[in-house]
């Protein structure tokens, strides 16, 4: 038989999100960021699906980490949480461009009722689609999104 086609998650985070769990509960809820990832995982074995995760504070680290991606962008789709680089980083939104993998954007809040700076995001339209305003099951809402909308039929599970 051939090669399964193996498709990779690559779940990123961006600044603060270390501190999910602890950081302003009232928005970003209780869960941690390893609770999260454990939720995660348990949705890509379900779907059948490799998982690699990945956290930085560092806008150059999560360009890097996107770059790595080269090569095998055809397997491959972004869960990403850019944090607040969201709203400031046309470097990240020109690494998506340049490695051409589909993304999936990310949110726990709703960041349209929010301050207007974060009303506006450098990736959103260059993404699959938006989870936002769902908590932290917009991650696990993600990737079934990306099961149902992104894999091919074979694919499905
Ligand atoms: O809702 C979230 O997950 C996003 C997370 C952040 O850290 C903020 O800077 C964004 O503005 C919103």
């Amino acid at each position: 038989a051939d090669r399964a086609f193996v498709v990779c998650t690559q779940l990123i985070n961006g600044p603060n999100l270390n501190l999910l769990g602890t950081r302003e509960p009232e928005k970003y809820g209780s869960q941690t960021l390893s609770d999260v990832i454990t939720q995660c995982q348990s949705t890509c074995t379900e779907l059948g699906l490799h998982l690699e995760t990945f956290q930085s504070n560092h806008e150059g680290h999560i360009i890097d980490r996107i770059h790595a991606v080269l090569g095998r962008a055809q397997s491959t789709f972004l869960v990403m949480n850019p944090g607040a680089f969201t709203h400031t980083s046309v470097a990240i939104r020109d690494a998506i461009s340049g490695v051409q993998v589909p993304v999936i954007e990310v949110h726990i809040t709703n960041v349209h009722k929010r301050e207007a700076f974060r009303h506006h995001s450098y990736i959103s339209d260059i993404a699959v689609g938006v989870v936002a305003g769902f908590g932290t099951y917009g991650y696990e809402a993600a990737i079934r999104l990306a099961a149902q909308h992104l894999l091919p039929s074979s694919n499905k599970v």
